[in-house]
């Protein structure tokens, strides 16, 4: 029997509610190799990231917040190396550009990418003949939630978004009602043809206008992890279309797949039913 050399991977944002249930679930995959652990929380350097996520030996890897020393320190392992990122919107662009400058594959869950970074992030994996995946969600759930609402907008000429979160997300609206509103707009038609002249008395009543005409409204309250709602309402009825995470251990199926496909692509691939 061959044993193939396990994927090297570094996890940015490692100490965050994301990165270290990605610490855990790399350290339980036999063809995975938790190589670097970067965050640039100063509470958490140099502690053994196996030891913050709660494992019950130390993986011998410590926190840093020296991403290019690490990714220089990654490439030279013999198997091509992955990282994945769960920071913050404002840093996702540069992390990702290093990580392709030093020949390391980036898995970005971190949303608030904007298109036009986005497109830049896709010409720059693309001239390196790298692969990128972009993953605003890694839910198997929300994948097929999606789709049915695109199957649903055949028949529905009105649809809004609700999506509710923890309180302690930066960017707004989710990724993943972006994604869900360019999915619906996608279909070719304009959504929610005005029926009167609309005022609204507080800005933002009404929520944010995404593609197509669809509305995306962003609840934040503690108590919430990430919540989905896409609403289609016709007259007599109404067909809602509801998606509830209750832990984030669900997005790791999705996160283990992604590391794995992402070595055998050339360029940035967006979404996670690409790669099913
Ligand atoms: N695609 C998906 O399926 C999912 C995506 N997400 C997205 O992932 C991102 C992270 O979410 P979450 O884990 O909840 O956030 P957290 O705030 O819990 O974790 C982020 C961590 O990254 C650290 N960090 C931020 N910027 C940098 C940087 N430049 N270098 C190193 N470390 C950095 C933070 O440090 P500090 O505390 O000092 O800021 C923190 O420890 C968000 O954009 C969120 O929307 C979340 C869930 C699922
Ligand atoms: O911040 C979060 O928590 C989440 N962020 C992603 C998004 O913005 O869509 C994915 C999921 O909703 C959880």
């Amino acid at each position: 029997m061959t044993s193939k050399t396990p994927i090297p991977v570094v996890v940015i944002g490692a100490a965050g509610k994301m990165g270290l249930e990605v610490v855990k679930a790399v350290a339980q995959a036999e063809d995975m190799n938790l190589v670097g652990a970067i965050d640039r929380n100063p509470e958490h350097q140099d502690k053994d990231i196996g030891e913050l996520a709660g494992l019950s030996e130390p993986l011998e890897v410590p926190v840093t917040n020296q991403m290019e020393s690490m990714l220089a320190f990654a490439c030279q392992e013999k198997e091509p190396g992955v990282m994945v990122d769960f920071t913050h919107p404002d840093s996702v662009y540069d992390n990702v550009r290093s990580a392709i400058a030093y020949g390391i594959r980036p898995v970005i869950g971190t949303t608030g990418l904007s298109t036009t970074q986005i497109q830049e992030l896709a010409d720059f994996a693309e001239k390196a003949s790298t692969g990128c995946l972009i993953i605003p969600n890694f839910s198997i759930g929300m994948v097929l939630l999606q789709q049915a609402a695109v199957a649903a907008s055949q028949y529905f000429d009105h649809v809004e978004i609700i999506e509710l979160h923890h309180n302690q997300k930066a960017d707004a609206p989710s990724g993943t009602a972006i994604e869900t509103a360019q999915k619906l707009g996608e279909m070719g038609k304009t959504f929610n043809p005005a029926i009167v002249e609309e005022t609204e008395k507080l800005t933002g009543a009404r929520g944010s206008q995404a593609e197509e005409g669809i509305r995306i409204h962003s609840v934040r309250l503690p108590g919430l992890i990430a919540h989905q709602e896409v609403i289609f309402g016709a007259p007599g009825q109404i067909y809602t279309l509801r998606h509830d995470t209750s832990d984030r251990a669900c997005y790791m199926p999705g996160v283990l797949l992604a590391i794995r496909k992402v070595l055998q692509l050339k360029s940035l691939v967006y979404g996670l039913e690409k790669i099913l």
